[in-house]
């Protein structure tokens, strides 16, 4: 569904296909580069859309954003910096993973170390799957630090396996445009043609743009879709970290979309995929980062914590449903209550999902009743939510889910006749 199907804008006749794939590489992340780089997406699909600290491996999942470029619509995917992964790189992005993530996941060391390990093959799987969906690929290289290792390694790699795809050399940071054409030849032996830009100040951006149109092919659109077509229902998923939210996410779409681990903490930037429900409803799922105590979160220092918990609350406000997941040996938490209280001051519609419900050991018919409960007892600001049980490692119960929040939004968006609205509002319902 997400591949090559971006809704529609009216009046457009023709959309391209979607996806361009910027992919960091490596060694320009741990340069610290990715301020620049993650610029460079901002001037693609506008607004602030990633994660942006000046701290390599930010991004770890696919992020995509929508961008136009004269008549042309397209889908911009960020990407983490993985692609070549040599034995030391792997070294400092593990001390990375474990400086950066949050750590209240409760497993041992050795587990947590063993999932540290994996973290930079995960995030470089969501790169190349990424470059595999896309039609036009920018290889982005530093002008200011010239030609590297990496980048003949990465050169070598996309010419190996994508000779098919639109491949764009880009050179990054040449901010002069005469000194540009020098620090741009360098890279003329990649075996790629070399357009110098620079995402700072927008030169050479234009061009770069035009090189993308004429690389991706049309896609025919019917035209002047009225809104109600267009319309698609956002479900966002939100809890606390750990809770199994990314997980849930895999399980409907079939597919590693976002990055699981045991550790909290993994989910950073809001990913939202489209998906189509079984009955043929189309939404947008949106993924958010684990959402901790405000204090817990400000005592840690993290700046990329601080910034995640902000897209997952953005994340709700975006969306039309709430899928509050908790986690089912823990019940409810009081921070579960305090992001419940927040669906219900934005006015969303919501339903709960226990997940993890593989953990609750000796379920009889009784469980879930005692469960609700409980549920209904804690988290009394969401009376009226529908409770789904889920154990999405098994991909069990999430269809459930996506029924519940299909009648959620449809009751939302339903609309009253005034004398109802009246008997309402004058009580006559006992309200
Ligand atoms: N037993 C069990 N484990 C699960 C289930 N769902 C997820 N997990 C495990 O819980 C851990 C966290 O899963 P994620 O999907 O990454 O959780 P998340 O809520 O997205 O985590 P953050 O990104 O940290 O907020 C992983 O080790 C999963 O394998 C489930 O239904 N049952």
């Amino acid at each position: 569904m997400r591949k090559g199907k971006v809704g529609s804008r009216s009046g457009k006749k023709l959309l391209l296909e979607i996806s361009l794939t910027i992919f960091f590489q490596k060694l320009q992340l741990l340069d610290g580069q990715m301020l620049v780089n993650q610029r460079y997406l901002t001037v693609f699909v506008g607004g602030n859309r990633a994660i942006v600290v000046d701290e390599p491996g930010v991004t770890r999942d696919r992020l995509y954003g929508r961008s136009f470029w004269g008549e042309h619509e397209f889908m911009v995917v960020d990407t983490g910096g993985v692609v070549t992964v040599s034995k030391s790189q792997a070294n400092v992005m593990e001390d990375l993973a474990i400086s950066t993530t949050i750590g209240m996941d409760g497993i041992s060391l050795a587990s947590r170390e063993a999932a540290v390990a994996r973290m930079p093959s995960m995030i470089e799987k969501q790169a190349s799957a990424a470059v595999e969906e896309s039609s036009v690929i920018i290889f982005l290289v530093d002008g200011q630090a010239g030609l590297t290792a990496a980048d003949v390694e990465i050169a070598d790699w996309l010419r190996r396996n994508y000779s098919n795809k639109c491949i764009i050399l880009a050179v990054n940071k040449c901010e002069s445009p005469r000194k540009g054409i020098m620090q741009a030849s360098e890279f003329w032996s990649l075996g790629l043609s070399p357009l110098p830009i620079s995402a700072l100040s927008g030169t050479g951006t234009g061009e770069l743009l035009d090189f993308v149109c004429s690389g991706l092919g049309k896609i025919e659109c019917p035209e002047n879709l009225n809104e109600e077509e267009t319309y698609i229902p956002a479900i966002a998923i939100v809890g606390r970290p750990n809770v199994g939210k990314s997980s849930i996410l895999n399980a409907l779409v079939g597919e590693d979309r976002t990055i699981v681990s045991p550790i909290s903490g993994t989910t950073r930037d809001a990913i939202d995929t489209e998906f189509v429900g079984p009955d043929g409803q189309k939404f947008v799922l949106i993924d958010t980062a684990g959402i901790r105590r405000r204090a817990t979160v400000a005592s840690s220092g993290s700046v990329t914590e601080a910034l995640s918990v902000n897209r997952a609350f953005r994340g709700i406000r975006r969306s039309d449903v709430v899928a509050l997941v908790i986690e089912a040996m823990a019940c409810i938490t009081e921070q579960d209550y305090k992001i419940a209280e927040r669906i219900e001051k934005e006015g969303k519609g919501c339903l709960i999902v226990v997940n993890k419900w593989d953990t609750i050991p000796n379920k009889n018919q009784q469980t879930a009743t005692y469960y609700e409960q409980d549920v209904r007892e804690k988290l009394r600001t969401l009376q009226w939510a529908p409770i789904v049980y889920s154990t999405a490692i098994a991909g069990q119960g999430v269809e459930k889910i996506i029924v519940a929040a299909s009648t959620v939004e449809k009751e939302r968006s339903r609309r009253l006749g005034t004398s109802i609205l009246n008997q309402v509002v004058q009580g006559s319902f006992g309200f």
